[in-house]
Order: C-alpha cells, then structure tokens, then sequence
C-alpha cells in the first residue's frame, strides 16, 4: 500500500540531495518505503548494478556538523577549545562533567536541536523531515518491555540516567542561555520536559545515523577495515542519504571517505529490486538493539553475553569450600585496580570478506582469556596460604574449568525461560514487535551461553581423561551413549 504523504517526503528529501553542489545519484536506484518490513525508508536497486559502481556522492558541505551549522559560529564561545582538553572528553558521558567544551556528541545534539528548531530556515529542512521521531531502541522501552530482555547483560547498557544527566547538565542550559539564538523570532519556548524529549530524540538520532567522519588528512591504518564505532571518537556528522541505507552483517556497498565528499559504491554486482545494505560493524543483537532499533537473522552470529566476577567467585567458594579466613585474606589479596567485574561470552565469528559477505561459520573457540588468567591469580593467592587446596598446576586447571563451567550454568539458569520455550515463540510468531525483538535477542543469548558450556564440558572431561589416562576419552563415551 502506497503512503502518499510519506513518498512525498522521500521525494523532496531526493530532489533537495540532488540539488546539493557536487551530490550525485544513481538512475537505477531509488528510495523505498520498507516499513511493510519493519525497515522505515530503504534504497532500492531498480535494475542490475555491476561491482564498483558509485551509487551516490554526498558532498561534504551537505553533512551537519560543526564545520556546517551556522551554531557554532553564532555562539562561538560555547564551542571554543583550548587545545588542551581531552577531546573525546569520555568522562562527559556519564554526565559528570559540568564545564569544559562540549564533547562530539553534545556539540552534534546541540547543532541538531538548533538546526530542527530554525524549521524552514535550516538548510537542512527537507532532511529533517525524513529523519525519525519514534524509536525502537532500548532507550525508548518501557520497564516492563526491557524485563523480556530477562537476564541479558544489554539491560545495563542503555544509559538513560547518564543520558538524562547530561542533557540536564550539558545541554539544556547551552539553549536556555541562548535561546535568543535558538529560538528564530516569533517562535515557541520549548519547556524543560519538551527541550528533555528533544534531546533524546536527537541523541537516539545520532546514535543510529550519524557517521564518525574519517579525516581526510590522515590515511587509514588498514584498507579493509570498516567504521563501526560511533561512541568516542573525534568527528561526527549526520551525512544525508548515506543514512537511508539500512544494514545487515552481509551487505553490498560501503561508504568510502573523500576528500571533499562521501560516496557509496558497490562492492559486488546487486540485482534489479535488492536492497542495498550498509554495515554498522560485527554487533551481537543485542547491541544492535540497544543503538539501532532491531535485530537481524545474520547479526546473531555476533551475539555476545557477560558473566560476573562474582558469580565466579561464589562458584570457586562453593566448590573449594575453604576456610573462611582463607578465602578472605586470598580474596584481599587481590589488586582491585587491576580485577575486572565481568567478562565477555563470545565466539570466534569470522570477519565478512571484501565483497560484504560471510563465508566462515561461527564457532565457541576461547573461553574468556582475562577470566581464566583472573582466576589463576587468585588461585594462587589461595596456593600460597593452603597449598594443599590445590597441589599442582593440573588441578589448577581443572578447578578454573569445572568453576567456569558451573558458573556458566548458572549464568544461563539467570534467564527463566529455556531456550526451546523462546524458540517456539519466535518460530510459532507468537510474540510480535519488541517483544519478538527481545526473545530474539535472550534467545541468542541462551544458544551462546549452552555452546560455551558444552565447551568449558569437554575440555573438563579432556583434562580429566588426561589425568587418568585410564578413564574413556570423551569423544569415545560420547559415540556410546
Ligand atoms: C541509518 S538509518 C537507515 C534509514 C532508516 N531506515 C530510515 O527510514 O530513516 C538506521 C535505522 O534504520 C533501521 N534499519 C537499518 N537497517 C535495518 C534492517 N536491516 N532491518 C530493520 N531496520 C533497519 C533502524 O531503525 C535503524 O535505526
């Protein structure tokens, strides 16, 4: 069903690219109304496209970013550095930074608040115009939609607070201090909760959409590798029609970083009526949830978990059932400058190829390396004060395994449903929307967290079988079962 008052939209938002000096658009591709798949506006090959086509160019003068809005040069002392600041200026994050320049992310929120409240005066109206104002990322979920994320270590992720203290802290008195220069003539004040709901919209807008902006004076390390990473770098920009490109983990173009514009090309033939995809870099669904909005088949492969140290430890106090004060001064002897809380669950997934595709298959290859040097160190504290806990290097071994093992089970009973139950929600389509998004994403998590169990398993039994070379191999019990 064609929606005139959204291909209206598209259409003005092409014409205005189009208009822009030095912009250049493909005959055979076209914007597309996607939201029939859950997808908002896509680009469409309209007939075969060979590889190493340029399928658009946006010229630099196009993005918003601070070389381009006017903001900073009307409120210059708000942008001011004095070379000397951190520039990325993490510790801004957490809202805890209350003067100093604003970091990349507050001076693109504050050009996009002050671009959106010009209206028809920005430059950028007919952009604004197909950029979202409802989203599905995490930040947006209600208590009761994230609780479908059960146990997933996403949920810690998400921010808000931290979001919120920097809109209040950073943002919101840089437009209320100058609001003459906010505000165009004759235009409504926004009040603290609407200029709040303004940030938000315009921080998860950058989230999804903007772009690190390589600097073309300095040559990438590697050709090969791709931009992923949008949180803390030094240069980000919101760059028209590079963002209608959607993405998955196997894509066909990729947007290459000119002097003086940005152009996409295509990195193998596409067919008449395929999408073209970007790549927004190896994200487990769950990241890609929480920064994008949705979750993918192929992005799965990247799916990622978290074990704490302390469950770790509550295992290892279980399983060696020392004195407590043993335990205590071994414990204590720990650096806690140098222990980390949590460690990552992960597989090895491969890297796609030149051409955006995927050739290896996933596979739990490593348990966590930080973790087991971790436990070997306090495993050796433990040595030192009762040796005859652990008497050589193997049982060593076999207690960190047998520990992870176990905490890893543990880990997976955190979430309260199993895997077969998520499955049949999501393969009955039983559950629709976020909630499908959710189970999606606990469900992923579920299958890595049973792979690294079945892996900490076997190299159990292996150790074992090779301490008592008597005992079956594994592999041999396994066959017999
Ligand atoms: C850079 S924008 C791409 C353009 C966007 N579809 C639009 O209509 O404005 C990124 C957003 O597009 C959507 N998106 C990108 N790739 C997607 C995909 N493979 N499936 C579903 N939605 C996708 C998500 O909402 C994401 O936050």
């Amino acid at each position: 069903m064609s929606d005139p008052a959204f291909d209206a939209k598209s259409a003005s938002f092409l014409e205005w690219f189009k208009a822009q000096p030095g912009a250049t658009f493909h005959p055979n591709i076209k914007i597309q109304d996607l939201r029939a798949n859950g997808a908002g506006r896509g680009i469409v090959t309209t007939a075969d496209i060979p590889e190493d086509t340029v399928l658009f160019s946006i010229p630099r003068s196009a993005i918003i970013n601070t070389e381009t809005s006017d903001l900073p040069k009307r409120i210059p002392q708000v942008f001011e550095t004095t070379g000397l600041e951190d520039t990325d200026n993490e510790a801004d994050e957490d809202g805890s930074e209350t003067s100093g320049p604003p970091d990349n992310w507050i001076s693109l929120i504050l050009i996009m608040i002050y671009e959106y409240l010009q209206g028809d005066r920005s430059r950028w109206k007919p952009y604004f115009d197909v950029l979202p104002n409802q989203f599905e990322t995490l930040m947006w979920w209600s208590d009761q939609e994230l609780s479908e994320l059960q146990a997933s270590s996403i949920v810690s992720k998400i921010g808000k607070d931290e979001a919120d203290g920097m809109f209040r802290t950073r943002v919101l008195p840089v437009i209320n201090e100058h609001a003459n220069v906010f505000y165009p003539e004759g235009s409504q004040r926004l009040n603290e909760d609407q200029l709040m709901l303004l940030a938000h919209r315009m921080g998860s807008t950058i989230m999804a959409y903007a772009f690190d902006l390589e600097n073309e004076d300095e040559e990438p390390e590697n050709d090969e590798e791709w931009v992923e990473d949008k949180e803390g770098t030094l240069m980000m920009g919101m760059v028209p029609m590079a963002d209608i490109l959607n993405a998955d983990a196997e894509f066909n173009a990729h947007v290459n970083h000119g002097e003086d514009s940005l152009t996409v090309t295509t990195l193998r033939p596409i067919p008449a009526g395929t999408e073209v995809l970007n790549y927004y870099g190896p994200l487990g669904n769950g990241d890609l949830l929480r920064r994008y909005g949705y979750v993918t088949k192929k992005h799965a492969r990247y799916d990622v978990t978290e074990i704490s140290w302390d469950l770790i430890l509550s295992v290892l106090k279980d399983t060696l059932r020392l004195d407590e004060a043993v335990w205590g001064k071994a414990v204590n002897e720990l650096d806690l400058e140098e222990i980390e809380d949590a460690f990552v669950i992960e597989r090895d997934s491969g890297e796609p190829n030149s051409k955006g595709e995927l050739q290896d298959e996933p596979a739990f290859k490593e348990l966590p390396s930080d973790l087991v040097d971790q436990l070997h160190t306090l495993l050796k504290e433990i040595r030192k004060i009762s040796p005859a806990s652990i008497p050589d290097k193997s049982i060593r071994d076999e207690i960190t395994l047998s520990v992870i093992h176990r905490a890893l089970e543990l880990r997976l009973a955190q979430y309260p449903t199993s895997q077969v139950y998520d499955l049949d929600l999501l393969s009955g389509n039983k559950v629709s929307g976020r909630q499908s998004m959710a189970v999606t994403v606990r469900w992923g998590e579920k299958v890595l967290l049973q792979e690294a169990i079945d892996f900490a398993q076997e190299k159990v039994l292996k150790l074992k079988s090779k301490a008592d070379p008597g005992a079956e191999p594994f592999a041999k019990r396994q066959r017999t079962k």
